[in-house]
């Protein structure tokens, strides 16, 4: 068993954080590599953006500090080249021994996740050797392998795939094709041990096979350049996506020639762990990143408590279910954590260092040599043979036709994905169907939350009024109360004043009544005195004692009164007047706090009613409203697509119909007048006919004639010619006999060969004399045929039916076209050194108006006529 590897990368501060003087809060014990002494702390614990969250445990925690402990720490000064030597190399070595491994790089958007990974941008050239400075783990990587692989000369086959992750969705990075990709478990029955052993892989993406660096670099850039990328508030070209580039190797194994050891290595670039707001990245895709993270994060923190170890929750997302064999599981696995070292990135590179402590406690026990997956050549190299005549039959039936063509199993594949597409498209529309209720379900329950908002509002409203109308009540009761309060003391006062007054004056009542007593007792022991001596003193006396008791009692009684009067006033004023005066007061206090609860109430009321109406209207902004948009231009585009295809059935049905009815329009037109032609050049051809006829009744006899004459002279000249021939032949005969059977000494006679040539001069004198004659009666009935109403007419050959050739030609090619056509008509075969004039001219209507098509037509006629004839 291993931990995880896990190691920070802290890049020197950017432009913006330059830009807005924010300073370093991160402390390196190196700034450029360490491993001895790998801690790193932040100075503060409040930044700009509030209190940084709380440390673990595992954390020193000063006033101000915040420390944290990890295999390695690198910082700015560190370059490429010695993170890949440190980190990547190592695991290099493991998998070409075998090992799965995986490198994962996690952080805040723009800290230097790709920067590590790839370190392409559009300067640099990864294909052009030496490798630049800037590249990443990948390209190196590739390159080293391959450079190892040669060095060992091992047999071995390398295979590239490349894969991205967004919002849950996975595409291949690699093929041009939109094929569905699927995550699923697969059972590697081939172990060598015998025991089955399950992996996770993806059905129907692309697995490549490169056989060197150039290759595998090529591949890694047309991926890399179809990744998803925004321009963030953090970074210009972040990625909004994780990808996984995965090299796959087959080696042959040393011991056993027949097996193949696979080894895979993950090149994981997760997209931005960033707080929302800060990035600016859009909502939906912020949370479709972070789902992933989160899940990410709750799996980290499944394997790091034993209680949560019994169900880690790999399927919660894409990313760990592909990574599940990396995390916890058989893989060596390194994570990178990339981090800003300045103060206005504090929480997120806090977050970050949480992420990445708790990540190294997570256990994984990766296994090597007779453990990892061991494939039979004879396996490995079926599955090629298998892609390379798939590959092959598809090139095959390419190159036979033109265009794109499959043989009948790749064909057969493909009508099952296609059906496999319908079936999700129509799950998918069934989908959009109950998303679609769902959305009127919202609206509705939107419409409804509207109203009851209006409602709350005018309830708030009405409450806001009623707290209106009672405000002035409450301080008219208040400057009421308060009056209340000022007579109160004021009657108070006055009573005080006059039970001070009633008992000052009930003190001078006493005391006056003492002075008049004892005025009254001086002035009766005085009467008493001078009475003493009469003998009523003793009555007077009692009288005196009986007045004195009477006095004293209505004194005490005056006395008592008047206490009890003022312990009653006291009383009423300190008693009822007070306990009325409290209660109040009470009620008073009681009305203004309840005037302060409702109050407050109604604040929280309208505050509640504001975040639930900003909510509301941001749920409707951002995420609703998308999706009905969404939904809504998708029923848009099939409808108009069904319109369209509806709209050009019937524009077909419509054209062929209007195409049909024209052609039986034109068909009917062109029979019409095709009929009512030949009916006139039926016409015409009768007339033309009886004329002829009455033409041919003139011409006849006078050719006969001639005939008969040319054939008298003819006959004539035959007989002579037959004549002059068996003479001829005779005196050749003699001449060869006499050549033959004369003896040499005699020679023959020449003397009769001068009478021989001129025989045969003036026979033909003879000849070209009936011949001139016959030239001249033909004329003559040329010149007949012009005089008369039609004229001889050459028949020219179908070749010369043209109107132009006829009428550019000259009366010498109208009258040798006259004899070819007539040579052709005449069963006798033409002779072109004697031509003879056909016996049975051709004829053509002398009226010029008449069109070259009636021509044409008039033309077959005779023609046909002459044939008959
Ligand atoms: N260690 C470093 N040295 C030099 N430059 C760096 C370093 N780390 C990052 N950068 C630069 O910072 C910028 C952003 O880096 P990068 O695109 O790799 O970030 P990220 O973490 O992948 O962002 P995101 O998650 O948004 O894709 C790039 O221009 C990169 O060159």
């Amino acid at each position: 068993m291993s931990n995880i590897q896990v190691v920070v990368r802290c890049r020197g501060r950017n432009q913006q954080e330059i830009a807005a003087k924010s300073p370093i809060v991160l402390d390196l014990t190196d700034d450029t590599f360490s491993i001895t002494e790998p801690y790193i702390s932040i100075n503060q614990l409040s930044s700009a953006n509030g209190i940084l969250g709380r440390p673990s445990s595992s954390q020193d925690t000063t006033a101000n500090k915040k420390t944290y402990k990890f295999d390695q720490v690198y910082g700015s000064q560190a370059d490429q080249g010695l993170l890949y030597s440190h980190v990547a190399l190592p695991l290099l070595s493991e998998f070409l021994e075998g090992v799965n491994v995986t490198i994962l790089a996690y952080g805040q958007t723009g800290t230097g996740k790709t920067y590590t990974m790839c370190g392409f941008n559009s300067n640099n050239k990864m294909d052009e050797l030496p490798l630049p400075e800037v590249a990443g783990i990948i390209p190196r990587t590739l390159f080293e392998l391959f450079e190892k692989l040669e060095y060992m000369g091992a047999d071995y086959m390398v295979k590239v795939s490349y894969l991205e992750i967004y919002n849950e969705e996975l595409t291949d990075l690699l093929s041009n094709h939109n094929r569905k990709l699927r995550v699923h478990e697969k059972v590697n029955s081939t172990s060598k041990t015998g025991a089955a052993q399950k992996s996770v892989g993806i059905q129907n993406l692309s697995e490549l096979c490169i056989n060197n660096y150039a290759e595998g670099i090529k591949l890694l850039k047309t991926g890399f350049n179809r990744k998803k990328t925004t321009a963030t508030n953090m970074n210009e070209t972040s990625s909004r996506s994780h990808t996984i580039f995965c090299i796959q190797l087959y080696r042959k194994q040393e011991n056993d020639e027949s097996m193949y050891k696979v080894s895979k290595m993950n090149l994981v670039d997760l997209a931005g762990s960033e707080n929302i707001s800060r990035s600016g990245s859009i909502a939906k895709e912020a949370g479709g990143i972070n789902q992933s993270l989160l899940a990410l994060g709750r799996v980290i923190n499944a394997l790091n408590d034993p209680k949560l170890s019994q169900h880690i929750p790999y399927r919660e997302s894409k990313l760990t279910h592909i990574l599940q064999d990396s995390l916890g599981g058989c893989t060596k696995t390194a994570l990178i954590a990339t981090v800003s070292p300045a103060q206005i990135n504090a929480m997120e590179t806090c977050s970050t260092l949480d992420y990445a402590s708790k990540a190294k406690n997570v256990k994984n026990t990766p296994q090597s040599g007779h453990d990892s997956e061991v494939v039979l050549k004879k396996i490995l190299v079926k599955n090629l043979t298998n892609e390379i005549s798939q590959l092959n039959s598809d090139l095959m039936a390419t190159r036979h036709k033109n265009g794109i063509y499959l043989d009948q199993k790749s064909y057969k594949k493909l009508l099952l994905e296609n059906e496999s597409l319908k079936t999700q498209l129509r799950e998918g529309s069934m989908k959009i169907e109950s998303l679609s209720k769902k959305c009127d379900a919202l609206e509705q329950s939107n419409i409804e939350s509207k109203d009851e908002l209006s409602s709350v509002k005018s309830e708030n409203e009405v409450l806001s009024k009623k707290v209106g109308s009672l405000e002035p009540r409450l301080q008219d009761a208040n400057s009421k109360l308060s009056k209340r309060e000022t007579t109160i003391t004021f009657l108070t006062e006055k009573l005080q004043s006059v039970l001070e007054k009633s008992s000052t004056s009930a003190t001078m009542l006493t005391t006056l009544l003492s002075i008049h007593l004892n005025a009254s007792m001086d002035l009766l022991r005085d009467t008493m005195s001078i009475q003493s001596s009469s003998s009523s003193v003793g009555e007077i006396n009692d009288f005196q004692k009986q007045f004195e008791n009477d006095l004293q009692n209505f004194k005490l009684n005056l006395l008592s009164k008047i206490q009890s009067y003022q312990e009653n006033v006291q009383d009423k004023v300190n008693g009822e007047l007070r306990t009325t005066f409290e209660s109040l007061r009470e009620n008073i206090h009681h009305l203004h706090s309840l005037y302060q609860k409702s109050h407050v109430r109604i604040q929280e009321a309208m505050a509640d009613l504001k975040v639930a109406n900003e909510k509301l209207s941001g749920y409707l902004k951002e995420e609703y409203l998308t999706d009905v948009e969404k939904s809504i231009s998708d029923k848009h585009k099939e409808i108009l697509q069904k319109d369209f295809l509806s709209l050009y059935e019937n524009m077909k049905s419509i054209l062929h119909k209007e195409i049909e009815r024209s052609i039986h329009k034109a068909v009917k037109g062109t029979t019409a007048a095709t009929h009512n032609e030949i009916a006139k050049e039926r016409e015409h051809v009768i007339t033309f006919e009886s004329n002829w006829k009455d033409q041919v009744n003139d011409i006849v006899p006078g050719i006969e004639k001639e005939l008969e004459e040319n054939k008298h002279v003819f006959e004539t000249s035959n007989r002579k010619l037959q004549e002059l021939y068996s003479k001829g032949s005779h005196s050749v005969e003699s001449i060869s006999k006499h050549k033959f059977h004369l003896p040499l000494d005699k020679l023959p006679d020449t003397a009769a060969l001068p009478n021989i040539s001129k025989k045969i001069e003036s026979f033909d004198g003879l000849m070209s004399q009936k011949l001139q004659e016959i030239g001249s009666n033909l004329e003559h009935i040329q010149k007949f045929d012009a005089k008369s109403a039609f004229e001889i007419s050459p028949l020219k050959s179908t070749n010369d039916l043209s109107p132009q050739k006829e009428c550019g030609n000259s009366d010498q090619q109208a009258v040798s076209s006259i004899r070819r056509r007539a040579f052709s008509l005449s069963p006798v075969k033409y002779n072109s050194r004697t031509p003879t004039p056909s016996k049975i001219p051709t004829m053509k209507r002398s009226n010029t108006n008449i069109s070259n098509e009636d021509e044409t037509k008039r033309r077959k006629v005779l023609s046909s006529i002459n044939n008959v004839i």
